[in-house]
């Protein structure tokens, strides 16, 4: 999975402008496609590989969780930062990265919002290899994807989802509480004051 939304950039994560200020049509397919890409990615039978090839926060980051192994180019972030917007990640966010870091690394990433360069993103194990560009990024998940040529497949995906099992078994029973949460918590004032907030900021940085 490589995706370009611009030259540096992986994925900005959601779009904040679908939390902002929410409209009430739409917040409920918004969220629900969101469970049901995690739930096709999380869940793919397939061995998955995130080819990084640019910035990753919040919902860029949980995309390339979702791949049993990650693959980044240098000098770019990564990270859960939704407390940084006021917000809280999902359950199924935290879950995701607790299946790549330590519970003390992810405790301490999730409370502060932390992104982590390239670098340290590999020291922590949130990353599993550096490649230079792209184009390694690419070879590099080839080359991961193939050892499994010698793996009998139905071994290979069993395992992997008896792994995953917990995780999405609870998505899967929990949907509508999962988004009755996010919509009842979104649009509160508080939620949508730090929303503004970041949204300034963000705004204020480009202008700079
Ligand atoms: C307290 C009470 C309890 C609360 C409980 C709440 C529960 C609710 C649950 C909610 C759970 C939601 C989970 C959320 C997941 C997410 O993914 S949130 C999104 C997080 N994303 C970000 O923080 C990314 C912010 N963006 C950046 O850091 C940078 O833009 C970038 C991606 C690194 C790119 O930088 P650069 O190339 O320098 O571009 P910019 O100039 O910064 O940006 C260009 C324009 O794009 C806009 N933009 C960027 N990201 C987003 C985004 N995610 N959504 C919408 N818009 C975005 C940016 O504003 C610029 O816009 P313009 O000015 O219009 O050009």
């Amino acid at each position: 999975m490589s995706q370009q939304s611009s030259p540096t950039v992986f994925s900005a994560g959601l779009d904040i402008m679908e939390m902002y200020k929410p409209k009430p049509d739409r917040v409920k397919e918004f969220w629900t496609t969101l469970q049901d890409v995690w739930l096709a990615l999380y869940g793919s039978s397939f061995p998955t590989v995130a080819a990084i090839n640019g910035h990753s926060p919040a919902g860029g980051c949980l995309l390339s969780l979702c791949c049993e192994y990650r693959i980044m180019c240098p000098n770019y972030s990564i990270g859960l930062n939704e407390t940084k917007l006021g917000i809280v990640a999902p359950k199924w966010f935290m879950s995701s990265m607790l299946g790549a870091i330590p519970y003390r690394e992810a405790e301490l990433a999730l409370t502060s919002g932390r992104m982590f360069s390239t670098d340290e993103a590999l020291k922590i194990g949130l990353i599993d290899e550096v490649a230079s560009d792209k184009a390694d990024a690419i070879a590099k998940s080839e080359k991961f994807l193939s050892q499994f040529a010698k793996i009998h497949p139905i071994a290979r995906k069993l395992t992997k989802l008896n792994l995953r099992h917990s995780a999405l078994e609870w998505m899967q029973e929990n949907k509508e509480l999962d988004l009755n949460i996010f919509i009842s918590f979104v649009g509160q004032p508080i939620v949508q004051k730090s929303l503004e907030k970041y949204l300034e900021g963000l705004k204020a940085k480009q202008a700079k």
